[in-house]
């Protein structure tokens, strides 16, 4: 679309639309950092939870800083009756993230300060939040299955409860700090479709449950969030690595998008494939996933051989989720879990220097004319 005296900036391609000091993406130099600090160094020294501490706060925790984090966390996991009927009553066939987005509105509904400005008031409910929706996402993962709900477990690390929650047990070291990795990984990404959903909400000086809703929503569609899933059924459906090259290019023949291939900032490789992949290349090993990983290798090199376009962090994402044993529906969910810290810190930001966001259009309808 263009119009002949405005210049058109479709999807918002290349616009700088604000300033944040949450993180920075540089694809000139494949990196990406948290207040400074290299992803990847934070995926070898740090747990989730001194990054989601430090998405929010600008500054990595002290030891006393995270012990009061993490029991704040641990002691906030519960769900109220409310959103446990409410959970109860949706329909199993709904997309799991039709229940957290559900579910935290269902939060908003019964949080009688949903309105309360300031950031300390709003960091609290950012941190509640996160504390619950492992439970809500486990919760309703484990009805689907006709099985009993298990209560969070406040001895356990936020990664091992979510195993422990949705599966009755913790697996080996190797697979909890893949998926802490995960969590790392998806935990924050600058001005993304979801994060700047939250950030139109918040502008209007709505409340924080309506812009994490619009984010959640947001998420879920194929081209961001949802590509984890999709990247697994695709796995799936070329089930060899064999038959990798002949099924990429009948796709591709279709012009059907390859999901997990390709980002709108990163043109050279997404800076956070190779931690999430060497996380893959653990799990596959730890359980039998060598199949899995053979595809990887072929859809990737088959990619760049056909089109020079480059993984995302989906790719290695899905089959990782899918060789801990999660249900394919529940990986855009498990995004959330993550992300849950760079929204709100997003929306934080946002009411702190806030104006409203409300871009221009050219129009292309008819011209002015009388109604008949
Ligand atoms: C965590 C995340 O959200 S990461 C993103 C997850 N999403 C996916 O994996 C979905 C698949 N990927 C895509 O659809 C795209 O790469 C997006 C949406 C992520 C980025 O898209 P944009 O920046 O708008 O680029 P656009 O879609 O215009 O692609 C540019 C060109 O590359 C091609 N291309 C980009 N990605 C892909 C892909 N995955 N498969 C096939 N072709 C692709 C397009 O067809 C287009 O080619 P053309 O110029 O010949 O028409
Ligand atoms: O930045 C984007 O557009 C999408 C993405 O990778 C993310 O949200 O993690």
């Amino acid at each position: 679309m263009s119009s002949s005296d405005t210049e058109v900036h479709r999807g918002l391609a290349g616009v700088v639309a604000d300033t944040t000091s949450i993180s920075k993406v540089v694809p000139e130099t494949n990196s990406l950092t948290y207040s400074g600090y290299p992803v990847q160094e934070l995926c070898a020294k740090c747990s989730f939870e001194q990054v989601a501490y430090l998405i929010w706060h600008g500054e990595l925790p002290t030891e006393d800083q995270l012990r009061g984090f993490v029991e704040t966390e641990r002691s906030q996991r519960e769900l109220g009756s409310a959103t446990l009927e409410i959970l109860d009553r949706l329909p199993t066939t709904c997309h799991p993230m039709d229940a957290l987005r559900t579910a935290v509105s269902v939060l908003g509904a019964e949080d009688e300060t949903e309105d309360e400005p300031g950031r300390e008031a709003n960091l609290a409910k950012a941190q509640a939040l996160y504390a619950k929706l492992p439970t809500i996402m486990a919760a309703f993962y484990r009805r689907r299955q006709g099985l009993d709900r298990i209560a969070p477990d406040p001895s356990l690390g936020f990664s091992e409860n979510v195993f422990q929650m949705c599966f009755g047990k913790v697996p080996a070291p190797e697979i909890v700090a893949a998926f802490d990795t995960s969590m790392i990984l998806y935990a924050e990404h600058s001005f993304n479709a979801s994060t700047f959903a939250a950030r139109v909400v918040t502008s209007t000086l709505s409340d924080l449950y309506s812009a994490v809703t619009a984010a959640i929503g947001a998420l879920k569609g194929p081209l961001h969030g949802g590509a984890n899933e999709a990247v697994m059924r695709m796995m799936l459906d070329v089930g060899d690595a064999d038959r990798a090259v002949a099924w990429l290019d009948e796709q591709l023949a279709a012009k059907q998008k390859v999901m997990g291939f390709g980002h709108r900032v990163y043109r050279n490789g997404d800076s956070r494939v190779p931690t999430m992949k060497e996380a893959l290349i653990k799990v596959a090993g730890l359980t039998d996933g060598q199949q899995w990983l053979d595809v990887y290798q072929a859809l990737e090199q088959a990619m760049l051989d056909r089109k020079n376009i480059h993984p995302n962090l989906d790719f290695p994402s899905g089959p990782a989720y899918y060789l801990m044993g999660f249900d394919i529906d529940m990986f855009t969910p498990l995004f959330v879990l993550s992300r849950i810290t760079g929204w709100t810190a997003h929306i934080l930001e946002q009411q702190a220097a806030n104006s409203l966001i409300r871009p221009l259009s050219a129009y292309t309808g008819p011209e002015q004319r009388p109604v008949p």
